[in-house]
């Protein structure tokens, strides 16, 4: 199935519900809307899977892997070897995702879109390597039209296979050093906002590497000149691949019914690519927390998701993300467990 089919079978969410919804939550035994957030979280779960009262959700973190050219412009504070490294890391269990996904109940797996090197064969590897690494974008497009298509329909197909499996709440995560270069490019074509507002520390690089990151933003910018009307020409030209599989993924978690935890700074330039693309998406996304990168306000704002939480996080891998699915099972026990004032014999509000 091409792209544009599968952005076809995206379903708005059922108005009827969120009513519903909302109803149920004003007959809690609780000032009207006094839990704030978590009953948005809960009307939208709820419409997303079509009950008032939904079952608790069944979660997967999925990492999306893949090298970028223009580390070798200087713009990581660490080398690209630590994007395989990293991977085998998660294999391992040894990363902050995988402590923090165990603490959230949430499974793991983690999918080569792209890395540099050949990886081997592993249970929760997901070998679906596009290209080795993306082109230097400095010099030329990152990738090709057709592989950034690729990718996301690679992040949509997984999704597919997740839905089998039962998984009904998803969390996106990334491993790509220089990455943080290719979101800020993102942002900064699709947002129209100045490169040196988008443009932060990544991994914590010094003043000298942070002036050639600018650099390489702005370069890639006016070499490339990314169409602002057209996504897939922004993430061709200045993404990554590993940004087009979370991307897909996005798309893939609407298409499939299931709400899908946007993480940080590169989990959201996806976002911003699968929300221009697939506008009905933006309705399976629930935002977590607002990265340290300064630029991921202007990628929020976009996308007008609100971040629930502000903890200074910039890892990626989808940590803020994991933090966030624990809220909606909170959310859906809300739903599903809390007595109305008509049960417990509390008193209604005065008039
Ligand atoms: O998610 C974030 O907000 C975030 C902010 C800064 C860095 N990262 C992670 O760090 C890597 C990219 O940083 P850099 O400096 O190599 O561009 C990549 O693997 C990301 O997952 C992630
Ligand atoms: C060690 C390390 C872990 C990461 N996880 C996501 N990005 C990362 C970048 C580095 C450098």
């Amino acid at each position: 199935m091409s792209l544009e089919q599968v952005i076809k079978q995206i379903k708005p969410l059922d108005q009827k519900i969120i009513e519903a919804t909302q109803a149920h939550l004003d007959s809690l035994t609780k000032p009207q809307g006094s839990l704030g957030m978590l009953e948005d979280i809960g009307k939208q779960v709820a419409a997303i899977y079509g009950s008032v009262k939904p079952p608790l959700t069944k979660k997967k973190v999925v990492i999306m892997a893949g090298d970028h050219g223009v580390a070798a412009e200087g713009v990581s504070a660490y080398p690209p070897e630590v994007t395989p490294q990293m991977v085998l890391n998660y294999m391992n269990g040894g990363a902050g995702i995988n402590v923090m996904a165990n603490h959230a109940g949430a499974s793991l797996i983690c999918v080569d879109v792209g890395v540099a090197v050949d990886l081997p064969d592993l249970p929760n590897l997901i070998r679906k390597k596009i290209a080795y690494g993306t082109k230097n974008m400095t010099q030329g497009p990152a990738m090709t039209r057709e592989e950034a298509e690729k990718a996301l329909l690679i992040g949509v197909e997984t999704v597919e296979q997740l839905s089998k499996e039962g998984i009904t709440l998803l969390a996106p995560g990334d491993m790509g050093i220089a990455n943080t270069t290719s979101s800020a490019a993102i942002i900064a074509a699709l947002g129209n906002v100045p490169v040196e507002q988008v443009v932060g520390r990544g991994t914590g690089i010094n003043d000298e590497r942070y002036k050639r990151k600018i650099e390489a933003v702005r370069k890639a910018l006016a070499v490339n000149k990314p169409d602002s009307n057209d996504s897939l020409d922004v993430l061709a030209k200045v993404g990554g691949l590993e940004i087009a599989g979370m991307a897909g993924l996005m798309i893939g978690a609407a298409v499939y019914g299931m709400p899908v935890v946007i993480d940080g700074f590169n989990a959201t330039a996806a976002a911003l690519i699968a929300g221009t693309l697939a506008p009905l998406s933006r309705a399976y996304m629930i935002g977590s927390h607002l990265s340290a990168e300064p630029g991921h306000k202007f990628m929020l704002e976009y996308l007008g998701i609100k971040p629930m939480l502000t903890m200074n996080l910039r890892l990626g891998e989808a940590t803020g993300a994991v933090l966030v699915m624990s809220m909606v099972d909170c959310a859906i026990k809300i739903l599903r467990e809390m007595a109305t004032f008509e049960d417990a014999g509390v008193s209604v509000a005065l008039t």
